[in-house]
C-alpha cells in the first residue's frame, strides 16, 4: 500500500459489456476517492451503480482505462492476486446482510477471518472488538434470525471491518431498514468515517445520498462528482 495514494483512483476507467450489442455501462471517467473521504454514489436504475460497483470492488475488471486501489495498478494482477488485494483492502456491505443464518453474531465476524493466518483467538477477540464497535457488543452470542435487521446489517459491517480494510464499500446498505434502523446504520457509517475509515454508500435514496458531503452522480454511465445535494442547498441559502 502507498500510504500517501487515494484509495480509489479512476483513470479513464471505463466498462463496454461485450453483447451483442454492446453496452457501455461506464463511460471512460476518472476519480479520485481520497483516505478517510466518504462519498456517496446515486443514479437512477440502470445508469451504471452496479457496474460501478463492481469495478471498484475488484469483482469485474473495467475495459478501458486504469483502477488503482491503494496505489496498487489492478490492471496488471493475476485472479487470485485480485482476489487477495480485495480481501485485504475492501470490507464491503449489501442491502441484504449476506449473515449465515446458525451462526452467532461473532462467529459471523470470526468466520470472515478464516483463511487470513489470524490465530484462532485473535479472531474471537478481534470479532468481539469489531462487535463492540458496531454497538453490539450485548447481542455476540444471538443467532441473525433472533436480530432485527437494523442488528444483523450492524454484524455486516463488524464482519466487514474486522480485517481492517482501507475502504469501505456499501451497497444499498439502509435498502432493507426502516427509516429509524436506517439512520442508526447512517450515524453509524458516519462515526467509522470520522475514525478516518473511507466509505464509499451506493444508492438510489437521495435522502441517503444526502447524509455524505460528496456525491457522484451516475447517469447515463456517466459519473458526475460533486458536492451533494444537501451541500448545495446549505450553499445556496
Ligand atoms: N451483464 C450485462 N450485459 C449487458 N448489459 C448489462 C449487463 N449488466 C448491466 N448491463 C447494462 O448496463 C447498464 C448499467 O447497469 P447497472 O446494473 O450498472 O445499473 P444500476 O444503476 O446498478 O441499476 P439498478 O439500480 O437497477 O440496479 C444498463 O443499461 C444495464 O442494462
Amino acid at each position: 500500500m502507498t500510504p500517501s495514494a487515494p484509495v480509489i483512483a479512476f483513470r479513464g476507467v471505463g466498462l463496454t459489456y461485450p453483447g451483442p450489442p454492446p453496452v457501455e455501462a461506464l463511460k471512460p471517467s476518472e476519480l479520485t476517492i481520497e483516505r478517510g473521504d466518504f462519498v456517496t454514489v446515486v443514479g437512477p436504475s440502470g445508469s451504471g451503480k452496479s457496474t460501478f460497483l463492481n469495478i471498484a470492488g475488484l469483482l469485474d475488471a473495467p475495459t478501458a482505462g486504469t483502477y488503482l486501489l491503494d496505489g496498487i495498478d489492478t490492471g496488471v494482477l493475476k485472479d487470485s492476486e485480485r482476489t487477495a488485494l480485495r480481501g485485504r483492502h475492501i470490507g464491503f456491505v449489501f442491502q441484504s446482510f449476506h449473515l449465515m443464518p446458525h451462526r452467532s453474531a461473532q462467529e459471523n465476524v470470526t468466520l470472515a477471518m478464516l483463511y487470513t493466518g489470524v490465530p484462532r483467538a485473535e479472531r474471537a477477540r478481534r470479532a468481539a472488538e469489531a462487535l463492540r464497535r458496531v454497538g453490539l457488543g450485548h447481542r455476540m452470542d444471538a443467532l441473525p434470525s433472533r436480530m432485527s435487521g437494523g442488528e444483523r446489517q450492524r454484524v455486516a459491517i463488524a464482519r466487514a471491518l474486522v480485517g481492517h480494510p482501507s475502504l469501505l464499500l456499501c451497497d444499498e446498505p439502509t435498502g432493507n431498514l426502516d427509516s429509524r434502523n436506517a439512520d442508526t446504520l447512517l450515524r453509524l457509517l458516519e462515526g467509522l468515517h470520522e475514525d478516518g475509515m473511507t466509505v464509499v454508500v451506493i444508492t438510489h435514496d437521495a435522502d441517503v445520498a444526502d447524509r455524505g458531503a460528496r456525491t457522484v452522480t451516475i447517469r447515463d454511465g456517466v459519473l458526475h462528482d460533486g458536492p451533494s445535494r444537501a451541500v448545495r442547498e446549505q450553499e445556496r441559502a
